[in-house]
Formats: C-alpha cells, structure tokens, sequence
C-alpha cells in the first residue's frame, strides 16, 4: 500500500502539488493523467523521495519514504533518463543494477532475455554505451532495469512518449503481464489515454497540482477522460 497524505509542493511562492490523500492498495495498477506541467512528475518525484514535498509524507509499504531507505528494495523505477548510467553499455548496466537487486550474471541474463522482442535487436550486443542509444531505446532500457529484482512497486513517468508504435505494444502487453496477478503495484502516468486506460484499473486526472478525478477504469473511462480533456 502506498498513500499520499497532504502532500504539497511550492516552488518559492507558487504551489505546484497539493494532494490531500491517495491510497494506493498492493497490487493496483494506478494510472495519472494531466496536461503539462500538471504536477505527474513531481508526484512521482516524490513518492521516490527525489524532491522533498513542502507539506505532507508519502509511505511505501508502511515506510516513509523520506525517512529511510527501506523502500528501494522493493521498488523499481523509471523517471527519465538521469536513471542510467550513460557511460555504460546496457549488458554493463544492467549487470550493476542486478547486483545491487541481489542478482548474479546468470539471472540477470536469463531475466534480460525474456525482453528479446521488446528489445527489438537493438539493446543488447550493439557495442554502444547507452548515452549513444535512440531516446527510445535508452527508455526501453531503464524501463526493463526498473523490472529487475521482483519489485513489488513499479513506477514508470510516460513509459509509452518516445516509443515506437510497436513497442508500445509490446509495452502494454509487459506491463498487463506484471499486473495480471495483482501481487505488483504498479504507477504509471501518460499523456495516452488509450493506452493508461487499457493497462491501469484506476486512473488519477491531476490538474494545475490538484486530483479532480479519481476514477475505476470501465469501459466508459476512455470516453470519460475524452470529453474531460476536450473541454
Ligand atoms: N525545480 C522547479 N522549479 C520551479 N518549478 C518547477 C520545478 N520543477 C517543476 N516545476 C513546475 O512544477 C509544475 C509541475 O511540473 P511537472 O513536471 O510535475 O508536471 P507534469 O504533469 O509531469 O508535466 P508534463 O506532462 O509536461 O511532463 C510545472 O509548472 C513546472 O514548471
């Protein structure tokens, strides 16, 4: 369970988040929306403790996330590209993340080769440090890091901007897999309503840093959400 208690962020004297509560149960696929600069990545910024809020505290499993770092064992994550080490090849990468989730060589590339096809014959064996790779590629590669090591929260900032069409795909078929037994929390934003709504069983409209929705994904959502961001 995740919950977000009053959080607020101001930077000088404008406030750009102010959620008064969110309860994240185990194993819900959460989904968050908004236009830019709605505030999704500075929720998820500090759900990881990577900005401190101006008000309030987020727990992780019971632990605040500010106040120790307990948390990060069990939580995978990918914001952007300040996650990887650009200096590395991915095979190096993902090798260092895998040591640090508990993993030796061998896992690591038993697990890295369940994402072949995702990888598209891009990825792995290119001889290139990730800092050369496409935008799209260096996020098909933090977005699998932040799967190493059976997390039990995942969350991913945009995870679908900068993919191609395919792997979009592909990318919502990995993430219902991840889902499917409801044992992994999973936070997801993105500026694409069809593919939030198709993956996530509840979605978040946040909108100048507030919530104004809070929504069980049916099969109206994707209309819902449609005509709300019309307006
Ligand atoms: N370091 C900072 N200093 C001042 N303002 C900031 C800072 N970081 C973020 N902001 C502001 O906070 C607001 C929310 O930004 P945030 O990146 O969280 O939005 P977002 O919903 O993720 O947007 P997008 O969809 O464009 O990625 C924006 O107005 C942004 O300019």
């Amino acid at each position: 369970m995740i919950t977000i208690d009053t959080i607020s962020k101001k930077y000088g004297k404008t406030e750009v988040l102010n959620v008064q509560s969110i309860e994240i149960p185990t194993g819900q696929s959460f989904g968050l929306v908004g236009n830019n600069g709605a505030g999704k990545t500075t929720l998820f910024n500090i759900l990881l403790d990577l900005i401190r809020p101006t008000t309030g505290a987020v727990t992780n499993n019971n632990i605040v996330v500010s106040q120790s770092e307990d948390w990060k064992n069990f939580t995978g994550s990918f914001i952007d590209e300040s996650f990887l080490i650009t200096y590395l090849t991915p095979e190096e990468y993902f090798d260092f993340v895998g040591d640090l989730r508990g993993m030796n060589k061998a896992d690591v590339a038993k697990f890295i080769a369940q994402f072949d096809e995702f990888f598209n014959g891009e990825i792995i064996g290119k001889k290139k440090y990730l800092r050369d790779l496409s935008k799209g590629n260096q996020k098909k590669a933090g977005i699998i890091a932040a799967l190493m090591g059976n997390p039990q929260v995942v969350i991913l900032d945009e995870p679908f901007a900068n993919l191609d069409p395919t792997t979009q795909i592909r990318l919502k078929q990995i993430i219902k897999k991840l889902t499917e037994n409801r044992e992994i929390t999973v936070l997801i934003s993105s500026h694409d309503l069809t593919h939030v709504t198709e993956v996530c069983e509840r979605i978040v409209v946040l909108d100048k840093g507030t919530v104004v929705k809070d929504i069980n994904t049916s099969p109206e959502t994707l209309k819902e959400l449609e005509s709300y961001f019309a307006l």
